[in-house]
């Protein structure tokens, strides 16, 4: 079985255009690899590139060079040469993103937020609201909220609503930026198992990990972003 995801001497600059197109180096020859049933955690003091290392490997920001090859419908893609179409359909089959916050849609109940990646796959709608009640019963959400959107949620509970959209597909790869920030440790202990579970069942997963207790329990492997980048950052 090929690696799921392998990143492979990836650059990263970003360009100021309202401050005359200064280029600021974030990161090079980043290189590293996540298999089958592994969790690797990005590691490194704030500020070094973590979350713009995540937002590349899921197509969010455009590399300057190199590739992020992923296993995708039986061979093997670059997805940092990928056209938009090709990465949405790598979003919708193979990839998921668990996001620091919710980008919450007016007007939608929680448990269709919950719901949405199963049926943009074709699930049958009942069957997908039925496993995102599970979820969302299993993240502790008060079940009054369901029907809810989570617009006015808090924070714990928006970010409940964001972890259950994550977990709820099968995609071969997780990418997971802070899933249990916001979170008390009752609900903490559910996202570990959850992704203890996601291993068990050989999903990749590439993480950040504020939380030491989090990070020493579900990290296979950290990876330092700060020896791929030119900046000497004070923790
Ligand atoms: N869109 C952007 N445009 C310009 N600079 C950016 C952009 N996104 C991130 N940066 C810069 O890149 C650097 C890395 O930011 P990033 O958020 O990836 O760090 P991090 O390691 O995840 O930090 P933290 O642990 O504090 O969340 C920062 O200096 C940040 O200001």
């Amino acid at each position: 079985m090929p690696t799921p995801l392998v990143v492979s001497d990836v650059a990263k600059s970003f360009t100021m255009h309202l401050r005359d197109g200064i280029r600021l180096p974030v990161m090079s020859k980043v290189t590293f690899s996540v298999k089958a049933g592994e969790c690797v955690v990005l590691g490194g003091p704030s500020g070094i590139g973590k979350s713009s290392l995540l937002k590349m490997v899921y197509g969010n920001y455009a590399v300057d060079g190199g590739q992020i090859l992923i296993e995708h419908g039986g061979r093997l893609l670059d997805l940092a040469s990928a056209d938009p179409r090709t990465i949405l359909s790598v979003r919708r089959a193979t990839l998921g993103y668990v996001s620091q916050f919710l980008r919450t849609v007016p007007r939608v109940a929680a448990v269709d937020v919950v719901a949405e990646p199963l049926t943009a796959r074709g699930t049958d709608a009942v069957e997908a609201r039925g496993m995102a009640e599970v979820m969302l019963a299993r993240l502790n959400l008060p079940r009054e909220l369901w029907q809810l959107p989570p617009a006015t949620f808090s924070g714990g509970e928006q970010q409940r609503v964001n972890i259950a959209r994550g977990f709820i597909t099968d995609h071969r790869i997780l990418l997971l930026d802070e899933p249990t920030a916001s979170l008390d440790a009752r609900n903490r202990t559910v996202v570990v198992d959850m992704i203890e579970e996601k291993k068990a069942a050989g999903v990749a997963l590439l993480g950040i990990f504020h939380d030491e207790d989090v990070r020493e329990r579900v990290a296979d492997r950290i990876v330092d972003v700060s020896a791929f980048s030119p900046r000497k950052v004070v923790a």
